[in-house]
């Protein structure tokens, strides 16, 4: 592995200005050890820059070895050319003849769609042709033409519903497979599961930072299978390991001298200070989430305009899940003459993307995470600190077409000592609901004895089969119900949002229980981000209902048709237009599922009782009570009597309903729920008999 920092060059000391704000001192930015001449940049043909990368040097040995190993481990560089490259050698070498497909798979959509386009440029063909992609809710694919396909992980675990043995798949490429997602550790178990039937089928497991040995274990044949399989012509069983040496051009790592406080303000003020002293080149900033980088937009444009002379020609671009695709696609387009790209990302952009002016990097050294309690059945998305994977991730999205440098916001002491190599695995800190019914949906049983590369807690699994088997997905003897069960295991969403829009049909209220869903699935819908908490209070209550924030949704939405999708409307009523956009375009996409499941599209118009029973029938394990009126009302889960605070961003802080049911739960100083709907608690009962037996939950009754 290369050394990004040698101690003793140019490390960058943090100090306070006189404001108390936090600079770089400027001689540490004016530093250079490029290895690579940026001559390089810009002028190579395509086919010079292919041959480049550090894995042209391995075409031949990888090559090899996926023809005589059924699974190769192949761990290079960030920017090495494992993603793009590895699929194009098997192509070349006829792995995708006689009709058969190369498949490699990534953690993120936004990474399928730009190196899917990345590689259909550099062979010289039409996206969705002979190189296309797949995503949720989007097939980009010729049958019969495409030989290399691109798809999220989470899809080709959904294609084993049609096809359990992938046949059509002669490699499997698991890329950026350090991620560990729970969709990537299901393909894994599975993939191990195929081979055992197809031994022609080649797995290619890849990352710049993953624990080889850890993965090479897990791929270890048993003895058993190794004694059964010795005398047979094939590949070989045990994987094989290739690292690939070098890399793209050099990243220098900067560290602050001290920790920083709040690392929102220390990345502005890096990224001011890299604009003020630093040659051409676009910044990447990563921060946690959307709350951060509005946060952040907003101070850089104030910065911005306070610096007119130097910062004029800033170009300040978010990048988060929630934002509409159109939004979301501007980072990659190219940065008008004179001005500097600056890109403020959650983890979204950490694996894979190569954004090509992006020559400076800044790490808070957070991202978002989801964390679990199977005891207390709390999910929550919490601010964590990132593992080395991921802050070496980070350090390579600089450094790809030219030499870079990575300002972390943390110590080298820190990074050296404390961070954790690599994080837990998703499938060990989250909710297994959706693992599960699709686990069921594949035919596997026996859950438990199920062969993962890290086993997720029993006491995860039994919650998750317990909720499955109320909402009616599972029977008696844990398999899926017809046609209940079949059809939430085949609507690629969380089955609680699945089972909520199954039950409008029966209720009448299809077309709102979408509307509710898509706005469910963009983070906010109000303009938080503007600072200004009284405009915000004050708008909230144009359109506030008394049954909750998710009627509140109807009104607004209702709102934003009537004003034309006006951008102006939603700036006058706080309301952010990027996310109503983004809502807009998930509704189209629900919209088609449920008429391909046979929903009729249906509104309920004023009949609002129905659709908190529709939303009561997919979250009803997200009911709670009141018990006090204290700190603006403390609820309980009934479930497991677990003390939870409605959240101040809801219409229903301080209104207090006796029972309610919440969307999600933040977890600041105390359990916060977002999104909260009043229900009558009767509905419980009809709609999860067994989840609320009266022996546990004699005040419903
Ligand atoms: N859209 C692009 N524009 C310009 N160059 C690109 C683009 N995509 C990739 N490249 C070039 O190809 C190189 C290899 O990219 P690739 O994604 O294959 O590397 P990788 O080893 O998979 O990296 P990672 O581990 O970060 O995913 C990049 O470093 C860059 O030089």
């Amino acid at each position: 592995m290369s050394q990004f920092w040698k101690p003793g060059t140019e490390k960058p000391r943090i100090l306070e200005d006189e404001e108390g704000g936090v600079v770089y001192l400027s001689h540490s930015l004016s530093s250079s050890s490029s290895s690579s001449s940026s001559s390089r940049y810009g002028y190579a043909s395509i086919e010079n820059q292919r041959q480049r990368l550090p894995v042209y040097k391995y075409r031949s040995a990888i090559l090899y070895l996926v023809e005589s190993h059924a699974t190769s481990i192949i761990v290079g560089e960030t920017g090495s050319g494992k993603t793009t490259q590895i699929p194009q050698y098997l192509k070349e070498a006829g792995w995708a003849d006689g009709g058969r497909l190369i498949a490699c798979t990534q953690p993120r959509r936004l990474a399928v769609q730009a190196v899917s386009s990345r590689v259909a440029e550099e062979m010289g063909v039409k996206l969705g042709e002979e190189v296309g992609y797949r995503i949720r809710f989007e097939d980009v694919t010729t049958p019969d033409v495409t030989r290399i396909k691109f798809l999220t992980d989470g899809v080709l675990l959904r294609e084993m519903m049609d096809d359990p043995l992938l046949t059509k798949y002669s490699v499997i490429m698991v890329d950026e497979a350090h991620e560990r997602s729970i969709s990537t550790d299901m393909l894994l178990g599975l993939l191990k599961k195929i081979q055992r039937c197809r031994p022609e089928l080649r797995l290619i497991i890849s990352s710049a930072t993953i624990e080889v040995k850890t993965m090479a274990a897990f791929f270890q044949p048993s003895k058993r299978r190794r004694r059964l399989e010795g005398d047979e012509l094939g590949p070989k069983m045990d994987p094989a390991i290739l690292s690939v040496e070098g890399r793209g051009f050099n990243v220098q790592i900067h560290y602050v001298e001290d920790p920083v406080s709040d690392y929102v303000r220390a990345a502005v003020s890096t990224v001011m200070l890299i604009n003020d002293k630093e040659p051409a080149g676009d910044v990447l900033v990563f921060l946690t989430g959307e709350d951060d980088i509005d946060a952040a937009v907003k101070m850089l444009t104030e910065e911005a305009q306070n610096i007119k002379k130097s910062s004029s020609g800033l170009v300040i671009l978010p990048l988060y899940s929630g934002l509409p695709r159109a939004d979301q696609e501007l980072v990659f387009s190219p940065t008008p003459r004179g001005k500097r790209k600056i890109v403020i990302s959650t983890n979204i952009a950490e694996t894979s993307l190569t954004l090509e002016g992006v020559v400076y990097v800044v790490d808070s050294g957070f991202s978002k995470q989801r964390f679990y309690n199977p005891i207390s059945d709390l999910e929550n998305l919490i601010v964590a600190p990132i593992s080395k994977a991921s802050a070496r991730q980070r350090a390579g999205r600089a450094g790809r077409v030219r030499p870079g440098k990575c300002y972390r916001l943390y110590t080298e002491d820190y990074f050296a000592k404390e961070m954790s190599v690599e994080g837990i695995p998703e499938m060990q800190r989250s909710n297994l609901v959706s693992c599960v019914i699709q686990l069921k949906a594949l035919g596997i049983d026996n859950i438990l004895g199920f062969d993962w590369p890290a086993s997720p807690s029993p006491e995860a699994m039994v919650r998750a089969l317990e909720v499955l088997y109320s909402l009616g997905v599972l029977d008696d003897d844990a398999k899926l119900t017809s046609p209940v069960g079949f059809q939430i295991a085949e609507i690629p969403l969380e089955p609680m949002v699945s089972k909520m829009i199954l039950s409008s049909n029966e209720l009448a209220c299809s077309e709102e229980i979408i509307t509710i869903a898509a706005i469910l699935s963009v983070q906010s819908i109000w303009a938080s981000g503007r600072g200004a908490q009284k405009e915000l209070d004050e708008a909230k209550l144009r359109f506030a209902a008394a049954e909750g924030d998710h009627v509140t949704f109807l009104n607004v939405y209702k709102g934003f048709l009537q004003s034309g999708k006006s951008s102006k409307w939603c700036y006058t009523n706080c309301v952010n237009y990027h996310a109503m956009k983004k809502a807009i375009e998930v509704r189209g996409q629900l919209r088609r599922i449920a008429q391909r499941l046979g929903i009729v599209l249906k509104s309920c118009e004023r009949d609002m009782q129905v659709v908190r029973k529709a939303v009561t029938s997919g979250f009803f394990a997200n009911a709670c009570q009141l018990e006090a009126y204290s700190h603006g009302g403390m609820y309980k889960t009934i479930r497991g009597s677990q003390e939870v605070y409605i959240h101040p961003s809801s219409v229903l802080f301080r209104v207090n309903p006796k029972w309610i049911i919440y969307h999600s739960l933040v977890s600041t100083d105390r359990q916060y729920m977002r999104n909260v709907i009043s229900i009558d608690p009767s509905w419980l009962i009809e709609a999860a008999p067994h989840f609320y037996k009266q022996r546990h939950n004699p005040v419903l009754h």
